[in-house]
């Protein structure tokens, strides 16, 4: 075996106050996040988008202690896996690659390539699959590689999901059995898991499997779990002015209370580590919604970071993908695409295609200030 390298993948978030807005740009930027009819629309998009949204995403960062403590959990998980490994007996280097702030994936790439890695497990800290994040990073790996030689060089293989290992399932269950033994009635507490949503039209225009994949790591956690407790699944986080996959977390809470449901335990599932998402929208947002609408115990499970039993199930995760069949980027998800090619030609006077072409990107422009004026005025969860 040569030299061998493990690279983990995260979304990544801004590790100060000044760095929401370019990081929101960076994210709003990635065509699998919004999805334009044109890609020169874009950049434009994003950096308005950004623009607006920064002073309110950066309240929500201050409420947490003015950054994401997404990039120092990250690197941990990657020096507790390294310590496994070595442990498990395999010399291996582990790196880091965010998708929109640093360390950018591109910096981990350079790291490997001066590391001279021979082998390398591309591994997302995303335990289920979405083409807006496992599926957005491999396709950014997907072009560095086609435009590098050096990179063609090393044998590499991906891990899309692995919702289904039986040490990440068992981390979970811990986790939440630990939690349950906490409230007052261990037996009756409803075990309430929150998933990070996506757009309704992820799954059915672009065939996302993300909805199967999260339902499916649901119901495997709570057969490990192994105890009555009832369970609802719900999606948190959505922003902008389409319909994301439902029940929303929000609405769900006020429902379960409205059953005379008294203890949730809140279970996140889409991330393996505390970030924004957990610390402000679950334990400040959801955490009062719930107490308004009469639940008397609000106990969040932590996410699993460098819990000793999650560790060794990524490690299992690598040394699978080791024996395994080497997966290639292009064997994973692509987003379907449903682009309309407009016709061009030259210019005449009367209702041409061409004049019509013109007339649609006139009324795209007016639809997308519409979104913008919408999502202004809408008061969004992550606003
Ligand atoms: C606009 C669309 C978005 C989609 C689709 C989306 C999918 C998605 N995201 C995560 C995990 C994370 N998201 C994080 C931050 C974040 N995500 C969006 C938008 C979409 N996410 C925004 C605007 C932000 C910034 C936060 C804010 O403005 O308030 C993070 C980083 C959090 C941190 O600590 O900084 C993570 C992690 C998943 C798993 C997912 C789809 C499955
Ligand atoms: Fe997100």
């Amino acid at each position: 075996m040569g030299r061998l390298g493990v690279l983990l993948l995260n979304l990544g978030g801004p590790d100060k106050l000044e760095d929401v807005r370019p990081f929101l740009y960076n994210l709003f930027s990635d065509p699998e996040i919004i999805r334009l009819p044109s890609p020169l629309l874009q950049a434009p998009l994003a950096w308005l988008i950004s623009t607006l949204r920064a002073k309110q995403s950066q309240q929500n960062y201050k409420k947490i202690g003015g950054g994401s403590p997404l990039r120092r959990i990250t690197e941990e998980q990657a020096q507790a896996l390294r310590s496994q490994l070595v442990q498990n007996g395999h010399d291996v280097q582990v790196y880091v690659g965010m998708r929109y702030w640093h360390p950018f994936t591109e910096e981990a790439i350079a790291q490997i390539k001066r590391d001279k890695i021979e082998e390398l497990v591309i591994l997302p800290l995303y335990p289920q699959f979405s083409i807006s994040t496992t599926g957005s990073s491999f396709r950014l790996l997907d072009r560095i590689w086609q435009t590098d030689p050096e990179l063609q060089k090393i044998k590499y293989t991906v891990v899309p999901s692995w919702y289904e290992n039986s040490g990440y399932l068992q981390a979970m269950a811990n986790l939440i059995a630990n939690k349950l033994d906490q409230v007052k009635d261990p037996s009756t507490a409803h075990v309430f898991f929150s998933a990070h949503g996506v757009p309704v039209s992820y799954i059915e225009e672009a065939g996302d499997p993300y909805q199967k994949e999260i339902e499916a790591c649901a119901a495997l956690i709570m057969q490990k779990l192994n105890r009555p407790n009832p369970y609802k699944l719900a999606y948190q986080s959505r922003v902008g002015p389409v319909e994301w996959l439902q029940p929303y977390t929000d609405v769900a809470i006020e429902e379960l209370a409205a059953e005379g449901v008294k203890e949730l335990v809140v279970v996140p599932i889409s991330f393996v580590s505390e970030h924004i998402e957990t610390l402000e929208e679950i334990d400040m947002e959801y955490r009062e919604i719930a107490e308004h609408a009469g639940i008397e115990t609000f106990a969040r499970v932590p996410a699993p970071d460098t819990d000793p039993t999650f560790i060794q199930a990524l490690a299992d995760v690598v040394i699978k993908a080791l024996s395994d069949r080497p997966i290639p980027f292009s064997a994973t998800i692509q987003p379907q695409k449903n682009t309309k090619l407009y016709p061009q030609e030259r210019w005449e006077w009367g209702m041409t295609p061409s004049a019509e072409v013109w007339n649609g990107r006139l009324a795209m422009i007016g639809f997308l200030i519409l979104l913008l004026e919408l999502w202004l005025g809408r008061g969004q969860i992550l606003q």
